[in-house]
């Protein structure tokens, strides 16, 4: 058993959070301050920050664990998944709130966070034991084939902050499931949810090296991670731009990989909307999560029979928009979750307007009781497809009203992006709805719903510049964290 589940955890909260190596809690070189972005005088916590060479140690240990792991059979990996999602579910309203302090999104969303992330364990339980391999008939006489599914190794996991567990859990989940070994470096600005997910799966059977977490920069610990030869696979979600670093350093050593990077998004708001409906899919697509989610619905697609009284309905409910503190009762957009994504979010209002777009609301930083990096929902109107602001990732409150003749201009410019994650649509027509699906250029598409907001159960990823590799989540996961292995045996 590892050493920090022999002590209280109120204890160990006060203590340095350190890494987990080979079955071990070990110091850091250093350390990181965890800070609520609604809040800055809110200490979450101190964070350790591994050095390049202990990154190395935890994939030796990996190479070692992994081994065993895949050794111990199918009802113990059953059973360890099933009691990390129970102890997640179970603990749900705390940590849900320390992930709204650390991340800032609104309380509920925190909760629903880590639910979601206790139900992909429970999920990938069950696939340990539908392990289905084939037994195929060879072309030669007394001869016997099959083709079987082995762990691919040791998986190398980066996450990106936004969803602190949730993006992390639906790699780690299927990667332990298929008998691989962990080395699990999460986005450094939310350290906390990271921790306590490595906390509940050290206390687990598990054999030392299966699960490691390396906290740290993506410039050291990252970039030696994703350069270790020594791994067999990657899976990345974050942006565009370190994504293709590790398409490049993944494919220098013929390490697989997988990414999930940034989006585009749009809705359309097609002639039969119905608009109440339409204005609550904008609503939840654009500004849920402060607008920082991969599935954002950053582009608002307007047919012009509707244009204007849509806007108008979506100004309406962005006047009664509650933006504060996450962990307030009714707040329902809370801050950026840095400084930095704060600066970025007012450049872009700045340069949408040099551009021409027209601010129909917010726009403005704002200020609270506590300090936080606080941003009123965004909306602009009259913009063209061609401005900055509708072809890079603003990842932010910032939503774009795009006016267009039709709904078959409205696909047209749904498409002409180079990123393809999610895209939705407005409208009563099954004849329009059928041919949007067909049409959209993205790895999931909405009807009537909004872009952000999908099942643990079935794949999710994108097309284009949003994804690259074998696809995540539901059953697809399988091909990404197992290799084929084909056997051909003749009896003597
Ligand atoms: N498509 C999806 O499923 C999905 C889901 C969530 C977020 N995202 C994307 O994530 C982005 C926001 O997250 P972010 O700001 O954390 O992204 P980011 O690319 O800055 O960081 C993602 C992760 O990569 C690490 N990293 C940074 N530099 C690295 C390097 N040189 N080598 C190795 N690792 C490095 C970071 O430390 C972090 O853990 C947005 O673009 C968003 O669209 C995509």
């Amino acid at each position: 058993m590892a050493q920090a589940a022999s002590q209280p955890r109120s204890q160990l909260r006060s203590q340095p959070h350190a890494l987990y190596l080979n079955g071990q809690w070990v110091e850091g070189e250093s350390q990181v301050e965890n800070r609520n972005p609604s809040d800055l005088s809110d200490v979450i916590g101190h964070y350790a920050q591994a050095s390049v060479e202990q990154l190395h140690e935890a994939v030796r240990a990996a190479e070692q664990g992994q081994k065993a792991w895949a050794k111990t059979g199918l009802e113990h990996r059953y059973g360890v998944l099933m009691a990390i999602g129970d102890e997640l579910i179970a603990r749900k309203a705390e940590l849900g709130e320390q992930l709204s302090r650390e991340e800032g999104k609104p309380l509920a969303e925190g909760v629903g966070e880590v639910h979601r992330s206790g139900q992909f364990f429970h999920y990938y339980a069950a696939e340990v034991l539908r392990q289905i391999d084939e037994r195929v008939d060879s072309v030669r006489p007394g001869v016997e084939v099959d083709v079987r599914r082995e762990p691919v190794g040791v998986v190398g996991i980066i996450s990106p902050w936004n969803f602190p567990l949730a993006t992390a859990v639906w790699k780690i989940a299927p990667a332990l499931a298929f008998g691989n070994a962990v080395i699990f470096k999460p986005a450094n600005l939310v350290p906390a949810s990271a921790w306590a997910l490595t906390e509940i799966i050290a206390r687990q059977d598990i054999p030392a090296g299966t699960f490691n977490l390396v906290m740290g920069p993506g410039s050291s610990v990252g970039d030696a991670l994703i350069a270790s030869p020594d791994i067999h696979a990657l899976s990345f979600t974050g942006s565009l731009e370190v994504g293709r670093r590790v398409a490049s350093a993944t494919a220098a050593n013929l390490v697989k990989c997988q990414l999930e990077m940034g989006s585009k998004n749009a809705l359309i708001v097609a002639d039969d909307a119905d608009l109440d409906l339409a204005v609550e899919a904008a609503f939840n697509g654009a500004y849920s999560g402060t607008g920082q989610k991969c599935t954002a619905s950053s582009r608002l697609i307007v047919t012009e029979k509707v244009h204007d009284a849509f806007v108008d309905k979506l100004t309406q409910k962005l006047e009664q928009a509650r933006v504060g503190n996450p962990l307030t009762d009714g707040v329902n957009v809370g801050p950026l979750a840095s400084q930095s994504q704060l600066d970025a979010n007012l450049e872009w209002v700045e340069r949408a307007r040099k551009d021409g777009a027209k601010l129909a609301f917010g726009g403005e930083r704002l200020e609270r009781d506590t300090e936080g990096y606080f941003m009123a929902p965004t909306l602009f109107v009259d913009t063209t497809n061609d401005m900055a602001v509708n072809r890079e990732e603003v990842f932010g409150p910032v939503a774009c009203v795009i006016k267009v003749a039709d709904a078959n201009e409205a696909i047209e410019v749904l498409n002409d992006t180079r990123y393809g994650l999610t895209a939705g649509i407005i409208t009563d027509s099954l004849a329009l709805a059928t041919e949007f699906k067909a049409r959209a250029e993205t790895g999931c598409v909405m009807v009537n719903l909004a872009t952000a907001g999908t099942d643990y159960h079935v794949p999710f990823g994108g097309r284009k510049h949003s994804s690259f590799g074998p696809r995540e989540q539901g059953r697809y996961a399988r091909e990404f964290y197992t290799v084929v292995k084909t056997s051909y045996v003749k009896a003597n």
